[in-house]
């Protein structure tokens, strides 16, 4: 793998499973314990490849009881948050009450979020912030749609969302930030970017950082490859040098198909 040296990554992996409005907090649970169960089976070394779950809001206080009850070694986060800490945002949720439900990670600027509830850069940035603001890893995630992508410009259009998203952050939060590209033509489509269009792009947003944030904290930042991944596809995206791991929507929310993803070391980059 172009990504590892004598078996060591250059930044620790990262497997997340983002579950969208799917599974109640029920659901959660079973699926959640699947998983824990499936990994465990296999023996798998948490610490070399880290896995983190994003169930819907309503779901996130089993979890946290599940995980702190079972010990087990998943991160989780919530799927959104607001850029305001407290006050008269109905339906909003603040970093803070995600900290205290023991989130490590939350999504910022998925690209639902960007086209269902019109959120902006500005917006996205102030939500950034937040994040670090409560102790939350933000996942922030950019990325083109298909009218780009067919006119040659997605990775301009890539680095002017990230570049926005990121405006004000200092060198050390750069480094904690996780970065998923996640081309909105290739979300739940089946249309799996191949894996030299995720490094080209993964690439072009580390030398972006670099530029931002300095070369040391570059070297830091997690950047993940989403859209329609499997565990078909998952070895070969991950080999990639620039690519730390992946950001998986419907594939997460089978316990086996997920595991399998967490598990790509012992799949042969096809
Ligand atoms: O949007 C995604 C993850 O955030 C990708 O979804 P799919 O894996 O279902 O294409």
């Amino acid at each position: 793998m172009t990504s590892s040296t004598n078996g060591t990554f250059d930044r620790t992996p990262l497997i997340a499973g983002n579950w969208k409005m799917n599974m109640d907090h029920v659901q959660a649970i079973t699926l959640l314990q699947k998983l824990a169960w499936t990994l465990d089976d296999a023996k798998h070394d948490f610490g070399r490849v880290e896995v983190a779950v994003f169930p819907p809001f309503t779901d996130l206080r089993g979890v946290q009881t599940l995980v702190a009850g079972d010990d087990l070694p998943v991160a989780y986060g919530g799927q959104d948050l607001s850029q305001f800490d407290s006050g008269a945002y109905t339906g909003d949720i603040s970093g803070q009450f995600l900290a205290k439900l023991g989130c490590r990670y939350v999504l910022v600027g998925h690209s639902e979020r960007r086209t269902v509830h019109g959120e902006t850069d500005e917006v996205l940035n102030a939500k950034t912030k937040a994040a670090f603001r409560h102790g939350l890893v933000p996942l922030l995630c950019v990325g083109e749609g298909l009218e780009v992508r067919q006119a040659g410009t997605h990775v301009e259009h890539t680095l002017a969302q990230l570049r926005a998203d990121v405006e004000g952050l200092t060198a050390e939060q750069a480094a904690q930030l996780v970065v998923a590209y996640e081309p909105v033509w290739a979300i739940g489509t089946g249309e799996v970017a191949g894996p030299e269009d995720a490094q080209e792009m993964c690439a072009a947003i580390r030398a972006e950082l670099t530029t931002l944030f300095g070369q040391e904290s570059a070297a830091g930042t997690r950047l993940l490859y989403g859209g329609s991944v499997k565990s078909g596809n998952a070895a070969a995206i991950l080999a990639e040098a620039d690519v730390d791991g992946v950001l998986v929507g419907g594939a997460s929310l089978d316990a086996a198909e997920f595991a399998s993803i967490v598990r790509f070391e012992s799949h042969a980059a096809a």
